[in-house]
């Protein structure tokens, strides 16, 4: 009798966990399907209809080291190993004012224009808390990730900082988040390009 009852609690059990484990390895397999099929029609709506070059995500891609390592876009310029930028306020202005002639993507999903505003703050100045309050607005599109354009990878290009940035529409613009221009700030040489209209956002 107790053979019998023991016998009979004691082979449901693997079963059990047999099942669990099939119910388990089912879901993890539909979850996987369903995210892999979200983001293909993802990049095949902003990246492959456009014919833009495919750009690695800051976060997905394994966050700001892989991101300052990798080259974003499939693009013709400087390599990841290639000496790091000229100093910024040297070459901003010339470089910069190519902004509207450059544009990639189409005109019917939006374009991928440089930014309208630049937040700029001190290391623990609350720049994410700007950017977040700032993003809330629906026509704001802004990166969540900094790219470190100005300050480590600004040889790369204006194309390559292009491809980090969001398709907008025409009513919309973006605010990108990211380390302060320390040097042209202590030097004035932003406000006065700026007041010399030199474009620089
Ligand atoms: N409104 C307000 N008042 C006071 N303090 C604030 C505010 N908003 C953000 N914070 C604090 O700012 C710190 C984050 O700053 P940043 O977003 O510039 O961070 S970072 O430098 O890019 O890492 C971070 O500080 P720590 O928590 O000490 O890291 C935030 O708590």
């Amino acid at each position: 009798m107790a053979y019998r009852v023991l016998g009979r609690a004691g082979p449901p059990q693997p079963r059990r966990a047999r099942r669990l484990l099939f119910a388990f390895t089912l879901s993890l397999s539909c979850t996987y399907l369903c995210y892999s099929l979200l983001c293909c029609c993802d990049d095949l709506g902003q990246s492959r209809l456009l014919g833009a070059p495919r750009c690695l995500r800051g976060p997905s891609a394994g966050g700001q080291k892989l991101l300052q390592k990798s080259r974003p876009c499939d693009l013709p310029g400087p390599t990841p190993s290639e000496p790091s930028a000229p100093s910024a306020p040297a070459a901003a202005a010339p470089a910069l004012r190519l902004s509207g002639s450059n544009h990639s993507g189409s005109p019917r999903l939006g374009t991928k224009r440089l930014p309208q505003a630049l937040i700029v703050g001190v290391k623990k100045g609350g720049t994410r808390a700007v950017l977040e309050f700032i993003r809330v607005h629906p026509d704001v599109r802004a990166l969540g990730t900094e790219p470190h354009f100005f300050d480590r990878n600004y040889g790369r290009g204006l194309d390559w900082y292009r491809c980090f940035l969001a398709f907008v529409g025409p009513r919309e613009g973006k605010v990108r988040r990211g380390p302060p221009r320390g040097r042209a700030l202590r030097l004035g040489e932003v406000p006065r390009a700026q007041a010399e209209g030199e474009g620089i956002p």
